[in-house]
């Protein structure tokens, strides 16, 4: 019996869960990754990679509340596993600040992260020019590490990748039975999504080992991250932004805005600044359509736009990806006796 052949555009976090899922769990498929980025030089390498988000306006919410919460249980696991370091995966806590007192001080995830509370004045005596505060243990999933690894899971489990950038989808509709787009930004050239935008996040890598819990300003363009190797010093997230070089201006902005919420990194070492731009959309692109590429209809299963949350949706948005595949092949039988 012929494999099923699925094409998985992308190797960012969202491609390589995506990847290892289909593969996992239809043994009769052959999976590909193509893509003409890898790690360490994706969007997902410069991620914080904190569990955290922002609702998308229109997905219904216990659809988020799903994706979140399958991650954070499959991140979780890693945690908790001899695997842990090798993934780059790890409990962190710490406390998100705001300027002015919430009208919802609950965010949709709070079940899901451990140990969510409301700061005690006490707490928030350390943020003078903060009002309110939560307290909460989140994961920290970091790309440089996490990356390598999901991708020896995939092959150990029979996956392939190869370098290619795709230019038309219609490239792959001969070699490939179903295919999956999780190119994040790149969606916007490949089918032409003009509802995707760049949103650019700069972000400062520094010494500061005595850091343990993160910090974050509740508006997002200030943030300390405890991370393996470094703190993570963040950021900004302008909109329609496509610079990818790096801005001096910005860097001493970042580190005036974090001295202010933690005084102690005035004698912390920057290591370096990079760049990274968002897959911005309204709402994140999770559903499928059948193409008729090169003379034979073609699934395609979208699964990009994860915005600011890429990390924090990965495995959640990679299982709803599966399911939809698995729904192809149901309704393509002859996919399915391949
Ligand atoms: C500064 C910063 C901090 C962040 N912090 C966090 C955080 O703490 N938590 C969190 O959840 N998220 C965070 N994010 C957001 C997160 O990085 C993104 O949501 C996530 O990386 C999106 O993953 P992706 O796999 O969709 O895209 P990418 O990582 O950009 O991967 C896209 C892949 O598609 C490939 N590709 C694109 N077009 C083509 C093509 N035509 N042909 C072949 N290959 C193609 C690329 O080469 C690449 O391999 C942060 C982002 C930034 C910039
Ligand atoms: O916003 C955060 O706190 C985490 C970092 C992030 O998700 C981002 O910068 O996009």
């Amino acid at each position: 019996m012929r494999k099923v052949g699925v094409a998985v555009v992308g190797a960012g976090v969202v491609g390589l869960s995506t990847a290892v899922c289909i593969t996992e769990a239809i043994p009769h498929s052959d999976v590909t990754v193509l893509a003409d980025r890898f790690t360490p030089n994706t969007t997902s390498d410069v991620a914080a990679g904190v569990l955290f988000a922002d609702e998308f306006p229109d997905i219904p919410l216990e659809q988020q509340r799903r994706w979140f919460k399958r991650t954070f249980d499959h991140l979780l696991a890693i945690a908790d596993s001899p695997e842990a370091s090798l993934a780059g995966v790890f409990l962190c806590s710490g406390f998100q600040v705001f300027r002015e007192v919430p009208d919802d001080g609950k965010p949709f995830w709070s079940d899901y992260v451990l140990g969510f509370r409301t700061m005690t004045d006490e707490e928030l005596k350390r943020f003078p020019q903060y009002k309110f505060g939560q307290v909460f243990t989140t994961l920290k999933c970091e790309c440089t590490v996490y990356l390598p690894w999901l991708q020896s899971r995939l092959i150990k489990a029979g996956g392939k990748i190869k370098n290619e950038k795709v230019t038309d989808l219609h490239q792959l509709g001969q070699r490939y039975d179903v295919i999956i787009n999780c190119s994040g930004l790149g969606a916007r050239d490949l089918v032409g999504d003009g509802e995707l935008y760049p949103v650019r996040g700069q972000i400062l890598k520094v010494q500061a080992p005595w850091l343990k819990h993160f910090v974050r300003a509740s508006d997002g363009q200030t943030y300390i991250y405890p991370g393996m190797a470094s703190v993570t010093l963040g950021g900004t997230r302008q909109i329609g932004d496509w610079r990818l070089e790096t801005d001096a201006e910005e860097s001493a902005g970042i580190m005036e805005r974090c001295r202010l919420l933690e005084p102690s990194l005035r004698g912390a070492v920057c290591q370096g600044v990079q760049v990274g731009l968002r897959p911005g959309r309204r709402n994140l692109r999770l559903e499928r359509e059948l193409l008729h590429l090169q003379g034979r209809w073609v699934p395609v299963v979208h699964n990009y736009g994860h915005g600011g949350w890429g990390i924090t949706l990965s495995w959640g948005t990679a299982l709803d990806a599966l399911q939809l595949v698995q729904q192809c092949l149901t309704e393509h039988p002859q996919l399915a006796k391949l």
